[in-house]
C-alpha cells in the first residue's frame, strides 16, 4: 500500500507535498483535500485548512497529512500526533520590494498579515505604516508590483518553495515563527507504517529545532492573536533558541536567546519561555491579546515603551 499524503491544493502546500512525495520515492502518493461543505461548517477560519487534513486523517481518508509547521497550533486533535519534518528551508523572513528595512521611504506602506512581523518591523521603524495584504504568496506579490505597498514581508522559504525567491531583496534579522521553513507530517498515532515513513526522512536537526520552538508557544500560552517568535538553532551539542515576544504596534517588546543542550529541546523551550515571561513577555501577551486591530495601530502612543529584556536586545 502506498503512503497516501494529504496536501491542500494551493500552489505551496502541493509544492511542500510533492517535495515530502520526492523524499519518500515510489511509495509516496498525494491526495489533494479539497474543501467539502459540510466539513467546512464546523470549521473556524485561521485553523481551516490543518482542521481539514485532520479530519482526513481521522477518517483513514490519507495516511501523513503535509503541513507548514507554523501553520499547526499547540495542540492537536486525540489520536493525532506529528511524525517528523524533513530537512528545514530558510527560515528568515524576507523583505520584497526594497533593500533593507532602512531604505525605506519615510511613512512607507508595508505589506503583511502577521502581527509578528508587524511588531518587528515597526519596532524597527516606528514611522512606517503596516498594511494587511492578504491572500498567497503569488497574489501578495502581485498586489506589491500594482503599488498598493512599498515593501512586503513574507517567508524566504514559501518564496523559494514557490521558485520566487528572486523576490526577496533582503533577509531580516526578525525572530521568524516557530515553524517558519519545516515542513511536518501528522499522522495517526497507532499508525506505524506512517510514522517509520516520516521518520526515514526526518531530519535530526529540524525536528530538534521544531520540538523546542513549539514547546515556547505552549509555555507562553501564545495564540494567533499574540506577536511570538521563536527559532532554534543546533550547533554541534548545543541548541540556542531566540524568543520574540511584543506588542503588534511595535511599541514594547522582549527577545532573548537561550543557550542549552541538544538533548532535551523541550527542556530548552521551557527555559527560554520562563525567562521571557519573568522579563515582562506576560505582560505584553496579556496586552497583545486585548488588541484587536489587524494593522497594529490600535493602543495609544503613550503605551509605546523602550525595549526590556535580559538582554537589553534589540530587534
Ligand atoms: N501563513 C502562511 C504561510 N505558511 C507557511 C508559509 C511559508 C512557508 C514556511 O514558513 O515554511 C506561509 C507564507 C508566508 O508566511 O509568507
Amino acid at each position: 500500500m502506498p503512503i497516501r499524503l494529504g496536501t491542500r491544493g494551493s500552489a505551496l502546500a502541493l509544492a511542500q507535498a510533492r517535495h515530502v512525495a520526492s523524499l519518500l520515492g515510489d511509495e509516496a502518493e498525494i491526495v489533494e483535500i479539497t474543501t467539502t461543505g459540510d466539513r467546512q461548517r464546523a470549521l473556524v477560519d485561521k485553523e481551516k485548512w490543518v482542521k481539514e487534513l485532520e479530519l482526513a486523517l481521522l477518517a483513514g481518508e490519507i495516511d501523513l497529512a503535509v503541513h507548514s509547521a507554523k501553520d499547526v497550533p499547540g495542540e492537536l486533535p486525540d489520536g493525532l500526533t506529528l511524525l517528523g519534518a524533513p530537512a528545514r528551508a530558510d527560515a528568515r523572513d524576507a523583505l520584497c520590494g526594497a533593500p533593507s528595512l532602512e531604505a525605506l521611504p519615510e511613512g512607507a506602506l508595508v505589506g503583511t498579515s502577521s502581527l509578528r512581523r508587524a511588531a518587528q518591523v515597526l519596532a524597527a521603524r516606528e514611522d512606517v505604516s503596516v498594511v494587511e495584504i492578504r491572500g498567497n504568496v503569488d497574489t501578495r506579490l502581485r498586489k506589491l508590483a500594482d503599488g498598493e505597498c512599498h515593501a512586503l514581508l513574507l517567508a524566504a522559504a514559501g518564496l523559494e518553495r514557490l521558485g520566487r525567491a528572486d523576490a526577496a531583496d533582503a533577509l531580516l534579522d526578525f525572530v521568524p515563527a516557530p515553524g517558519q521553513g519545516v515542513i511536518t507530517l501528522e499522522g495517526r498515532a497507532d499508525d506505524e507504517a506512517a510514522a517509520a515513513a516520516a521518520r526515514a526522512i526526518t531530519d535530526a536537526a529540524a525536528w530538534t529545532a521544531l520540538q523546542c520552538e513549539r514547546t515556547v508557544v505552549t509555555e507562553l500560552g501564545a495564540t494567533c492573536h499574540t506577536p511570538v517568535g521563536a527559532h532554534a538553532v543546533l550547533d554541534g551539542d548545543a541548541l540556542t533558541v531566540d524568543v520574540f515576544v511584543g506588542l503588534p504596534d511595535g511599541g514594547a517588546w522582549v527577545r532573548d536567546a537561550v543557550r542549552g543542550s541538544v538533548s532535551d529541546p523541550q527542556e530548552l523551550g521551557r527555559v527560554a519561555a520562563a525567562r521571557v515571561l519573568a522579563a515582562g513577555g506576560g505582560d505584553l501577551l496579556s496586552i497583545a491579546e486585548g488588541m484587536t486591530a489587524p494593522n497594529g495601530r490600535s493602543t495609544s502612543p503613550e503605551q509605546r515603551g523602550s525595549a526590556v529584556g535580559p538582554d537589553g536586545g534589540g530587534v
